[in-house]
């Protein structure tokens, strides 16, 4: 069995974790964490995972983590770096949900976190947790960031596209709407009910976080440092799920023939990546739940702009779920061990 801590066990990321590691075969979940609860029992504040886990939250840790064989890290930016260092010192691997690994430029980094980056050395070592591109390091790595959720609904549904290069570069078009979880569970006026429903908004129009995230695996996957996208987040009044629906040019409009088997090919072996037929609608709520990643290719009339919708959960494929499938790569163990289950319908 897998030994796992997870720091962050209150936030809506830490909860979904230990939804999936509470049927996963390969796991006994020793210690979660959390300030603000300490002493409380899990089952206490979370009733879904009564019969699950015997444990009481803890208040931070270093040497009791660092007895775990891999640690998740659910807490906002600036947590991990100051953590993970010490605990793969000894010997304990790390998965971090938040954004602390994620960009390799770490001028970039600072200025999009407000705050220096305490750990250059393991920014630079970490390998980013997108499964369907760096399995293989994934496989070895000490330290696995992973992927934001808009970023993963995003990449994913443009790669086959960049990839073959058969899109134009410099114009590409994401625009992406999360249900509110996204957010986190800490209290903000902005995210009461109240305030966000039957309502729906852009925001982060001049510029969100994700985007230098988004850019830096759109350009890895083109091999085109000018490559130049447009992210505009929108928030809707929901709970789980995003939807992203991506615009580029093709190079050579003859291409739309063969696009939907190039897709098809791209994901063809990959467990959580579904290629509907062209011309379909991927729901949020075919995903809800699920660690998938639905997608669609659209065209209109003759143009060449090809059109996709991805969805995902954004706790799920979005999270914990990627977290988990990240942690399975890096264990050996089968990749979708404990993520089989389907979306919730209705
Ligand atoms: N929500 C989402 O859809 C997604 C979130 N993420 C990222 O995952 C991370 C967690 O997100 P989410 O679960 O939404 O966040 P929440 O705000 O819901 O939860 C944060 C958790 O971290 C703990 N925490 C806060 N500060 C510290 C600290 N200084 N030291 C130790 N623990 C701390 C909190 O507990 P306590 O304060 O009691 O210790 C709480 O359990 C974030 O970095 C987020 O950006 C990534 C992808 C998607
Ligand atoms: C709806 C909503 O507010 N979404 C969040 C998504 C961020 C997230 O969870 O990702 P990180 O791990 O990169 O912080 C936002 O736009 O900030």
């Amino acid at each position: 069995m897998i030994k796992v801590g997870i720091v962050g066990g209150t936030g809506y990321t830490g909860v979904e974790l230990l939804r999936i590691l509470a049927v996963h075969p390969e796991v006994a979940v020793r210690c979660i964490t959390s300030r603000s609860e300490a002493g409380m029992a899990v089952a206490d504040l979370y009733p879904n995972l009564r019969g699950h886990f015997d444990l009481n939250f803890t208040a931070p840790d270093l040497a009791t983590l660092a007895e775990c064989d891999l640690v998740f890290f659910a807490t906002p930016h600036g947590v991990a770096m100051r953590m993970a260092p010490e605990l793969i010192a000894r010997g304990t691997r790390v998965v971090d949900l938040s954004a602390d690994f994620r960009l390799k430029d770490l001028d970039v980094w600072a200025a999009w976190y407000g705050m220096p980056h305490e750990s250059p050395e393991w920014a630079e070592k970490a390998v980013y947790g997108l499964p369907e591109v760096a399995r293989e390091a994934i496989r070895s790595a000490k330290l696995v960031a992973n992927p934001g959720c808009y970023p993963t609904a995003v990449q994913l549904g443009l790669l086959p596209l960049l990839e073959q290069g058969l899109v134009k570069t410099d114009r590409i078009i994401a625009d992406a709407k999360s249900g509110a979880s996204g957010a986190g569970r800490q209290g903000k006026i902005g995210m009461l009910h109240g305030e966000i429903g039957e309502s729906f908004k852009a925001y982060g129009a001049s510029g969100h976080r994700h985007l230098p995230e988004i850019r830096q695996g759109l350009v890895a996957a083109a091999g085109d440092a000018s490559l130049g996208v447009t992210f505009v987040p929108h928030l809707l009044p929901m709970i789980r799920g995003i939807e992203a629906t991506l615009y580029a040019e093709l190079n050579d409009p003859a291409d739309f023939d063969r696009l939907q088997a190039v897709f098809e090919d791209r994901y063809r072996d990959e467990p959580f990546v579904d290629v509907l037929p062209f011309g379909s609608h991927p729901e949020t709520r075919s995903v809800r739940g699920a660690n998938h990643c639905r997608m669609a290719l659209h065209r209109q009339e003759d143009s060449a702009t090809v059109i996709v919708s991805s969805v995902i959960d954004n706790l799920v494929k979005g999270a914990a779920g990627q977290a988990v499938q990240n942690m399975n790569v890096m264990f050996g163990l089968q990749e979708d061990l404990g993520l089989q289950a389907p979306a919730l319908l209705p």
